[in-house]
């Protein structure tokens, strides 16, 4: 066969066998939807004693005294709502049920992405796409097929929340976003649930128990949530996947200790992971507040409310998207690659941290990090003077140059725009107009240029 015959037989078959592929996802989809019907409410019924297999499979934790059979049998007829199958439900649930907690309930909303893999251990290759609750179940019955899993590919939302908390006796909050935190916090509270929860970020992690006897929860601690543009996410910030791991493994730990009736180390207090210092430390919680809205002596919170609102910000969105600018000082991706491709000159400046500008970036692209204009960086600003200087067209004095501002996903070439407002309004910058560029690089990778590295 001539190598272009072999070349256009080879590409009929890749179709052929991602047809095939593609009818085979939408056939699990199915089926694991159908699965998801079967959702069991009736409690688990007690249990008197192990068996022979189950003696085998634990027999390394059967034989710490502090746990035994009678642990094990706790164990065993114990539930846990695992709310969020991400970096740390993923660990978290897998400990679960290699342990042998007879139900694990697992609730996300999301579907498995490639950047997951790095730390949602549950997931695999072969899974993108596919919702994450079954996925992470799935993996979590070929661990352990004694175990009841019971995913819910849905968002914890006000209106599901307290029903599905009711029907588990311990709730983990692997969530990563603050209106889930309180809505899980008042879900807990109003259905009498202890709460184990941690959260991840870059090298750092904390870990605490809420409203486990007597002790605070969420609310006491927090009683109102932080300003939007203070809270980061994986996605902006990053996070270690190891990080993750430890965090999720502890708060396994937790959730075992309460419902083996250990009691948990954490109730009242805080841990803290540093994972780069390589240290632990904790340090004390405020006692439970008598006039907390959730648990105090005059409860406010009778009934899950609206948490986005409360928290003006969203519990599903992945990308935070800020509007600062209005839509005139914008651009999209498609009318910034007409003007490219038109010659027009310009210049385009890339906001990112350094460390983003290594993963991919915009050949044409000047770079100065968001916060060098913050801090009014001299070296920056002269950086900034000069290219815009020798990009202005012609000779003619005091004419704008158009500025272009990117950054990876939209929010903070906006912050870009107007700090760089400001400096030309202070006369310390050349006359140039300035827009930004809406979505970002990864808008760029999206619509413009496939080959354009999405991170
Ligand atoms: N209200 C909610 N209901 C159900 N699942 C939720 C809710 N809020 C957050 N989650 C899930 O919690 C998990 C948090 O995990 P994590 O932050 O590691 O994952 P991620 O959001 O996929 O990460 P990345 O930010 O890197 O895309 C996510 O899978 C997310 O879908």
């Amino acid at each position: 066969m001539a190598a272009s015959e072999e070349v256009l037989a080879l590409k009929a078959e890749v179709a052929l066998r991602e047809k095939e592929l593609s009818s085979l996802k939408q056939k699990l989809a199915a089926a694991l939807l159908a699965e998801q019907e079967s959702v069991p409410v009736s409690p688990l019924p007690p249990k008197a004693a192990l068996s022979r297999e189950e003696i085998l499979r634990y027999s390394r934790q059967l034989v710490l005294p502090e746990l035994g059979v009678r642990g094990q049998l706790r164990l065993a007829t114990a539930s846990v709502l695992v709310v969020g199958c991400g970096g740390l439900g993923c660990p978290l649930a897998q400990y679960l049920a290699a342990a042998g907690v007879g139900r694990i309930g697992l609730v996300d909303y999301d579907v498995v992405e490639m950047s997951n893999l790095a730390r949602q251990v549950l997931h695999g290759e072969a899974l993108a796409g596919q919702a994450k609750a079954f996925s992470a179940a799935a993996s979590l019955r070929r661990l352990n097929s004694a175990v009841e899993c019971v995913p819910y590919a849905q968002a914890l939302t006000p209106a599901t929340a307290l029903d599905l908390v009711r029907r588990y006796d311990v709730v983990a909050d692997c969530s990563d976003n603050v209106p889930t935190r309180y809505l899980v916090n008042d879900a807990c509270v109003l259905a009498g649930r202890p709460l184990v929860s941690a959260s991840a970020l870059r090298f750092e992690g904390q870990l605490t128990v809420y409203h486990y006897d007597g002790g605070p929860c969420y609310r006491c601690v927090f009683p109102q949530p932080p300003p939007v543009e203070t809270v980061t996410n994986c996605a902006d910030g990053g996070v270690l996947g190891v990080v993750t791991g430890v965090l999720g493994c502890l708060q396994a730990l937790e959730v075992l200790k309460i419902a083996a009736r250990l009691g948990p180390s954490y109730s009242g207090s805080l841990l803290l992971f540093d994972a780069l210092g390589g240290y632990f430390r904790s340090i004390q919680l405020r006692k439970r507040r008598p006039d907390c809205a959730a648990c105090g002596e005059q409860p406010t919170v009778t009934d899950l409310q609206d948490y986005e609102a409360f928290c003006g910000s969203s519990a599903t969105d992945k990308c935070r998207s800020l509007q600062l600018l209005s839509p005139k000082e914008r651009v999209s991706v498609t009318d910034y690659q007409r003007l490219l491709d038109s010659g027009t000159p310009h210049l385009l400046l890339d906001v990112r941290p350094q460390v983003e500008v290594d993963i991919c970036h915009l050949p044409h692209a000047l770079h100065i990090p968001l916060k060098h204009l913050e801090r009014r960086d001299a070296k920056g600003l002269k950086l900034l003077g000069e290219a815009i200087r020798e990009r202005k067209p012609g000779t003619q004095e005091g004419a704008a140059l158009p500025v272009y501002v990117i950054c990876k996903l939209g929010n903070d070439s906006q912050k870009a725009v107007k700090i760089l407002q400001a400096l030309t309004e202070a006369h310390e910058l050349d006359a140039l107009t300035v827009q930004d560029v809406v979505g970002g690089l990864m808008a760029w990778a999206a619509k413009i240029d496939e080959t354009f590295p999405q991170y």
